[in-house]
């Protein structure tokens, strides 16, 4: 039998639709049927683990899946033995603590003596015992914006992203716990097999990352300003020139980073460049 590496990804939720899409990027096929929680890719030994993101970390920890995907968050809170191998660049968002909009906060101190409602209790305790604040979490699963309102707890700790949660729910963000995104965890000294296809996976996720990050630039610049151009647009080596049928003038081929294009454009328009067109990459291996 050959072997296989398993990954465990979130069954349903927000990490779902992106961690799929990624592996699918990286080329690798498989049917993800509604239904059956497992999924055999068809030409990469891989095993895909449909699971709550909870049980993600226990999981991996124990070897059950070698690797997983989920929120920085959740590997915090569950605190299992497992290797944080990639960040994965999705699922950005922060784990704050918030209070009702009226309140006259003060500072941390003002959660002395006060409760806290959150799923995320590992976290919070551990957060508030490393300043020496003595407030107490009220654990609960979801919906957690709900308990000041309903005088379950006094403030908050839940995951942010635009705010609008917390201020349709009347509360106000006052300290960042911490930020998180969708990592890949794998777990510790995987055996050989498992290791070397981990590699693999590592290769194409870093040449999916790198496209993502980078544009494909072509333009037209007339012969005597290829240098000054050339030096705009590093690319890979350097960029490629090719003649255009009408006289002196080149074409220039380059990738450039996506925040880098919006700083050189002028300069690239000011040293006559024309027919500017910048595209996507699939995948850049550098
Ligand atoms: N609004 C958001 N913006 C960005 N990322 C988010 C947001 N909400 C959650 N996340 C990230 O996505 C992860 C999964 O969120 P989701 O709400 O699907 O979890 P869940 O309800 O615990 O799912 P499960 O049913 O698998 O336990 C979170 O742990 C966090 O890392
Ligand atoms: O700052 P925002 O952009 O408003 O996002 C924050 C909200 O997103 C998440 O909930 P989600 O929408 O995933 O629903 P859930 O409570 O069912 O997990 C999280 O639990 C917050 O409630
Ligand atoms: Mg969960």
């Amino acid at each position: 039998m050959t072997e296989t590496i398993k990954i465990a990804v979130q069954k349903s939720g927000r990490l779902s639709e992106k961690s799929l899409q990624l592996l699918k990027d990286c080329g690798i096929k498989f049917s993800n049927g509604t239904r059956k929680l497992t999924s055999k890719a068809k030409n990469f030994p891989l095993e895909i683990l449909f699971l709550r993101d909870d049980d993600i970390p226990q999981y991996v920890a124990s070897g059950v899946a070698h690797l997983g995907i989920l929120g920085l968050n959740e590997v915090e809170e569950k605190d299992q033995k497992v290797d944080v191998v990639k960040q994965l660049g999705f699922a950005g968002c922060r784990l704050s603590l918030a209070v009702q909009k009226d309140t006259a906060y003060t500072g941390l101190e003002w959660f002395n003596g006060k409760r806290v409602a959150t799923s995320y209790p590992n976290i919070v305790e551990k957060f508030f015992a490393d300043k020496n604040i003595n407030a107490t979490t009220e654990e609960i699963g979801g919906s957690v914006e709900i308990a000041p309102g309903i005088g379950l707890a006094e403030g908050i700790c839940d995951i942010v992203s635009t705010g609008s949660t917390l201020i349709m729910n009347g509360l106000k963000e006052v300290e960042t716990v911490m930020n998180s995104e969708a990592v890949l965890i794998a777990t510790p000294n995987l055996e050989a097999a498992q290791s070397d296809l981990l590699q693999k996976i590592l290769f194409r996720l870093e040449a999916v990352q790198n496209a993502q990050k980078s544009k494909y630039i072509l333009l037209n610049a007339p012969n005597e300003k290829i240098e000054e151009i050339s030096a705009l647009l590093p690319g890979m080596k350097s960029p490629t020139v090719l003649p255009l049928a009408v006289e002196g003038w080149s074409s220039l081929h380059s990738v450039i980073s996506e925040e880098d294009f919006w700083n050189v454009i002028d300069q690239l328009k000011e040293a006559g460049a024309e027919g500017i067109l910048v595209s996507d990459i699939q995948k850049l291996i550098a």
